[in-house]
C-alpha cells in the first residue's frame, strides 16, 4: 500500500496572531510545517504534498526538504486539501490529510490510522474524549442546555482515507464548499468513518497558549 500525506498549511493563523503564516511560525527554531511533515514521515508516509499560501511559496520551499511537493492552497482548508489531492501522484492508494498546525503528532497516531486503513476501513479519524462539561448557550452566552458527553469526541489529524473514496467525495462537493474536516467531506458522500485513539500531544496550535505549551513539550 502506498500512502500520500497532504499537509494543509495555507492558513494565515489569525487566532495565533503571529506576523507570518502560522505554518511558518517557529517551534524550537523550526517552522511548524516542518515538524508536521516529519510526524507523517516518522509514522511511515513517504510522499508528501504541502498546500501553502501562494504568495509564500519561496519561504515554504526554504523551510522544507526538496522532496516535499508544494501546491498553492485555497481560501478555505477544504480548498487547500482539494488542491493537494489533485497534485498527489497516481500511484498512491491511501491519503493521510494532516494539519500543519499539529506539529507534535506522535508517529503512533499516524501508524494507528494507517493500520485501520490496512484493515479495509475507507475513512479513519483519530479522536479523544471530551473531558469538560459541555453546554449549549444562547446568543447572550447564557447556558440553555448541558450536552451528554459520553458519546462526544474531539477529532484530530491525520485523517486517513482510501484515495478513491476521498477523491470521489471531493468531486461531489460544491467548488466553494467549506467543511471543518475531511471526514465531513467523505461522510457527505456516504462513506462510513471509523475512529482510532488520538493523542493529547497531537493538539492543534491555534492560540498563543498552544504554542507555549508545544515549546514546553519539546523541551521535556
Ligand atoms: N485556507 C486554508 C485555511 C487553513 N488551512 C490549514 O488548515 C489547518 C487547520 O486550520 P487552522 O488551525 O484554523 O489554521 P488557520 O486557518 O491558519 O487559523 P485561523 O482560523 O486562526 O486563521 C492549518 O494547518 C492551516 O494552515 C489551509 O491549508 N488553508
Ligand atoms: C481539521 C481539524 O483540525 C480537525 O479537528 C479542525 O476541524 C480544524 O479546525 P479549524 O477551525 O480550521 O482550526
Amino acid at each position: 500500500m502506498h500512502a500520500v500525506g497532504i499537509v494543509a498549511a495555507a492558513g494565515s493563523g489569525l487566532r495565533l496572531g503571529a506576523d507570518l503564516p502560522k505554518a511558518l511560525v517557529p517551534l524550537a527554531g523550526r517552522p511548524l510545517v516542518a515538524w508536521s511533515v516529519d510526524a507523517l514521515r516518522a509514522g511511515g508516509v513517504a510522499e508528501i504534498v504541502v498546500a501553502v499560501p501562494a504568495e509564500q511559496r519561496a519561504a515554504f520551499a526554504r523551510a522544507l526538504s526538496a522532496d516535499v511537493r508544494l501546491v498553492d492552497g485555497g481560501a478555505s482548508r477544504t480548498a487547500s486539501v482539494r488542491a493537494g489531492l489533485d497534485a498527489a501522484t497516481a500511484g498512491a492508494d491511501l491519503v493521510l490529510v494532516h494539519d500543519a498546525a499539529r506539529p507534535l503528532t506522535p508517529p503512533d497516531v499516524v501508524r494507528r490510522v494507517l493500520a485501520a486503513l490496512a484493515d479495509g476501513h475507507p475513512a479513519v479519524v483519530p479522536v479523544l474524549p471530551v473531558v469538560d462539561t459541555t453546554v449549549v448557550v444562547d446568543e447572550r452566552g447564557a447556558v440553555i442546555e448541558t450536552v451528554p458527553r459520553a458519546s462526544l469526541r474531539r477529532v484530530q489529524t491525520p485523517q486517513g482515507f482510501d484515495r478513491v473514496a476521498l477523491t470521489a467525495a471531493y468531486a461531489l462537493l460544491a467548488p466553494d464548499a467549506d467543511l471543518t474536516d475531511d471526514a465531513a467531506v467523505v461522510r457527505a458522500g456516504g462513506v462510513p468513518v471509523v475512529t482510532v485513539d488520538g493523542d493529547e500531544r497531537a493538539a492543534k496550535v491555534t492560540v498563543p497558549h498552544d504554542l507555549a505549551t508545544a515549546e514546553l513539550q519539546v523541551r521535556r
